[in-house]
């Protein structure tokens, strides 16, 4: 591992990874290898997650043409010095913030998109300008395999590297210093990342996950409020980190979500659930079994039916849970939809604040102002109004947790930003040494005031022009006084 870290960090001692035209060619060469190599990706997430290639397809890899998308088209932008305002002392000189990558990174993948939560952070390191050694999870074994065939037929490979493995891989890969981690993955791990991390002072992203409330108003369209829950909750078997975890709602709204929902369910995925190539399959037994755990002591009134052999897990709802029973304690991350009844939006709030903060939170109903004040006394990582999940598409919004959902933040530009350090450049110019007087030592009380002056005032380019003129007119009368 170490030798593989140190080739990297030699590769980007050269400054290959920094020009943009060479960011910009591997970029080019990593959408190639989605189009080129797309039947071979989509069969490694299908076998990975049981799942159809339309649904690899539209989960997975539109996701990441679309985030190469957007970095060819603002990599000049994001890349390019930005100038910074002045004060008194630099109006002269040049102030800029320069964005320059930050050397190794690591990206740690999680199973549930394998392809995606590899992907497209990766696109960011590289928009940035790094090196890069990228860790999918030993659960999506296929996609994990074909990352490491395909990646270093495209891109450089002295600048990017694939490893392979479980737990003792990632140990050992932990023990090396990098300049910035991004694990995806749960929140115990995050810990042991984070210490890791922290023996070489290396910066995290931790994209973790956590219990996404739902909060269904009394005031809102039911209908469409089901219809997305339902999309939202079921896709991948529930095994999205923001799926809505559990709906929060008045008990007199339970039985018409429920029959919504099963409605809509059918529509989903017909008559025979099993049968639908749309209806996703658990990851493994052990996720399984705790799922199938969740179940017990619960009242089903949908769904339930389990199969061990092939992994199967009906979509199922729970009515009138116990807020304090064993589905409410962890995150589910499975097809299991608990309704926990509340009297109102403030006991739903304080439902909401009494635990860890979530990775997302919804709310949906007629009344913007609710929504907005939801929003305004909660906390979660994101939020989407009226719907699920869809704030994730929108790569103009960081993605990413806080508290024990995670931190820091990735997507479209807040990639570039993640990746990158924002270093302040200023230029001095040699003129103006009779001014810099006042910085020189002996100290005095009048040179305080001049540094006030100096420092303190914030001047617009506008704001200086009418300084000048003033001097310059007081300068002018005291010519005039002089002569007259
Ligand atoms: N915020 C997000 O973007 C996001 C996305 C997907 C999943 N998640 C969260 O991830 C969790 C599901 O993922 P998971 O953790 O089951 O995925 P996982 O089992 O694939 O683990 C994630 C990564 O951590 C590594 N890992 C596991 N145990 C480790 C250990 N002891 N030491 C070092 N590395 C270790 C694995 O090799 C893998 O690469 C859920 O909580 C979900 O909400 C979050
Ligand atoms: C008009 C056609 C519209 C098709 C829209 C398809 C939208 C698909 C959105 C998929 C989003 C996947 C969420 C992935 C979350 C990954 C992190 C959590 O696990």
């Amino acid at each position: 591992m170490e030798r593989q870290v140190q080739r990297l960090r030699q590769a980007f001692r050269s400054g290959r990874s920094r020009p943009l035209r060479f960011r910009m060619q591997q970029l080019e060469a990593l959408k190639r290898m989605v189009q080129e190599r797309e039947k071979d990706i989509l069969s490694a997430i299908a076998a990975d997650l049981s799942k159809s290639e339309l649904n690899a397809y539209s989960h997975e890899v539109i996701t990441i043409l679309g985030e190469i998308d957007f970095m060819l088209a603002n990599l000049p932008e994001l890349a390019s010095a930005k100038p910074a305002k002045k004060n008194l002392l630099t109006m002269l000189d040049e102030a800029y913030v320069q964005p320059e990558p930050l050397g190794v990174v690591l990206i740690i993948g999680a199973w549930n998109y394998p392809f995606v939560l590899i992907m497209q952070p990766l696109v960011g390191a590289i928009a940035a300008g790094n090196a890069a050694i990228v860790k999918p999870s030993e659960l999506s074994e296929n996609t994990a395999k074909i990352l490491a065939k395909l990646l270093p037929q495209y891109l450089d490979q002295d600048l990017y590297s694939v490893v392979n493995g479980g737990v003792s891989e990632t140990t050992e890969l932990l023990k090396q210093r990098f300049d910035h981690i991004l694990y995806t993955g749960n929140t115990a791990v995050g810990k042991i990342v984070m210490e890791a991390a922290a023996k070489h002072l290396t910066p995290v992203t931790l994209e973790l996950g956590g219990k996404s409330p739902c909060y269904i108003d009394r005031d809102c369209d039911l209908d469409i409020a089901c219809r997305r829950i339902t999309w939202g909750k079921y896709m991948n078997c529930g095994q999205t980190c923001i799926a809505p975890d559990y709906v929060l709602c008045e008990a007199s709204l339970q039985d018409r979500i429920v029959q919504k929902i099963k409605e809509t369910v059918k529509d989903f995925y017909g008559e025979n659930i099993k049968e639908s190539p749309d209806y996703e399959r658990i990851i493994n037994l052990r996720h399984f079994k705790r799922l199938q755990s969740l179940l017990e002591g619960q009242k089903i009134a949908f769904g339930g039916e389990t199969d061990e052999v092939t992994r199967y897990i009906a979509p199922t709802i729970l009515t009138d849970v116990d807020p304090n029973s064993k589905v409410m304690q962890e995150e589910i991350f499975g097809p299991i939809l608990p309704i926990v009844s509340v009297k109102n939006v403030d006991e739903a709030i304080n439902f909401i604040n009494d635990r860890e903060k979530p990775l997302a939170l919804y709310i949906f109903s007629h009344n913007n102002k609710l929504i907005k004040r939801v929003i305004d006394e909660t906390s979660s990582g994101g939020v989407t109004g009226n719907d699920v999940i869809m704030h994730f598409t929108v790569n103009s919004l960081p993605f990413g947790g806080v508290g024990a959902s995670g931190m820091g933040a990735y997507h479209g530009k807040y990639s570039f930003d993640t990746f990158s350090h924002q270093r302040p450049c200023l230029l001095k110019g040699l003129k103006g040494e009779s001014v810099n007087k006042l910085r020189y030592p002996p100290n005095s009380q009048s040179k305080i005031g001049w540094a006030k002056f100096f420092l303190l005032k914030q001047f617009s380019r506008g704001g200086l022009v009418m300084l000048m003129v003033a001097c310059l007119a007081v300068a002018a009368a005291m010519i005039v006084k002089e002569y007259l």
